[in-house]
């Protein structure tokens, strides 16, 4: 398992991103925010409310529902819920054109059975980004199959490093595991912000008062974890006085049935929730 190298967007041929919802979306802007070409993006997806497709249309990229209208794809972004992956997978397969990556952000699909779906001896990357891909800031775990050449291996790494840091993986595996830290952890931060301002309310603040605190620490606090060297347990204890306020704190999010224990659990469903989708 490696963190991959700093490398430019270079796709060598049209994007095409199949679901542009939350992650393909954020997928999307990360690629235009990185300096990619719009009209190299090329979006499948009939659903998309008419403002999000004139969006799209304004910035240059292609709505398109017809294969014929691309040559050559370099990749095939494939972005739908997993459970639209026996309606979405075809409409892959009528794209993957010889030469193409497809690269499948599904939770739970195993790149066993998107091959079943696709041309015999299509390349496949499985990956798992997450949401802060938008700004640049996400991380992803990935897989690439037998099949895939170094130069598909580039590409992938490319698309998905333009919305932040990439880790490749040896063993498919480790997804269900990635899923559960990286590609749902968000969700788990902006709860900790939901949670510090209720509990703010609770202690007597102000609501609006009690959620631009807690919003603000949580912005901060990782903010200066990002720029520090220092790990995590580093900079907490540099919050925790000897008998203070953090100890007091900590001492019950520290405890045995604590925060630890919660987020093991919450780990260990969002896996468990992830071998469950493939079904
Ligand atoms: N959200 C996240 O944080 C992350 C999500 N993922 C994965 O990303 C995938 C998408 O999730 P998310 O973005 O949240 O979901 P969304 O529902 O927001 O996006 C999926 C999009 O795909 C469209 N779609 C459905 N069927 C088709 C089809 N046959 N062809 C083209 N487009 C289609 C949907 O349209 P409509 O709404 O009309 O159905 C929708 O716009 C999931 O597999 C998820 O596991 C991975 C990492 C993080
Ligand atoms: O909740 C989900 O299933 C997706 C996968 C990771 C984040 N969102």
């Amino acid at each position: 398992m490696t963190a991959s190298s700093v490398g430019p967007l270079q796709p060598g041929g049209p994007i095409v991103l199949i679901g542009a919802g939350k992650m393909g979306g954020a997928l999307l802007d990360g690629w235009l925010a990185g300096g990619l070409d719009p009209a190299l993006a090329a979006v499948v997806d009939p659903g998309l409310p008419p403002e999000a497709a004139a969006a799209l249309k304004s910035r240059g990229v292609a709505l398109v529902p017809d294969p014929a209208a691309i040559a050559a794809p370099a990749a095939v972004v494939l972005a739908v819920k997993p459970q639209m992956v026996a309606d979405a997978l075809p409409v892959a397969a009528a794209f993957m054109q010889p030469g193409a990556v497809l690269v499948s952000v599904l939770a739970g699909v195993t790149s066993a059975k998107l091959a079943a779906g696709l041309p015999a001896g299509a390349a496949v990357v499985r990956a798992m980004p997450n949401t802060p891909a938008a700004i640049g800031r996400g991380i992803t775990g990935a897989f690439a199959t037998a099949g895939v050449s170094a130069a598909q291996t580039a590409l992938a790494d490319a698309l998905l490093k333009a919305g932040g840091q990439v880790e490749w993986l040896d063993d498919e595996g480790l997804i269900d595991a990635v899923t559960g830290v990286s590609g749902s952890g968000p969700a788990y931060v902006f709860l900790l912000a939901e949670a510090l301002a209720e509990a703010g309310v609770k202690a007597g603040l102000p609501a609006e008062l009690a959620a631009r605190l807690a919003r603000a620490t949580v912005e901060g606090a990782g903010e200066l974890l990002r720029r520090s060297p220092e790990t995590p347990e580093t900079l907490r204890r540099n919050v925790t006085s000897p008998n203070g306020t953090t100890a007091a704190a900590l001492s019950v999010l520290m405890a045995d049935d604590g925060l630890g224990a919660l987020m093991a659990r919450a780990v260990a469903a969002a896996a468990h929730r992830s071998r469950e989708l493939a079904g």
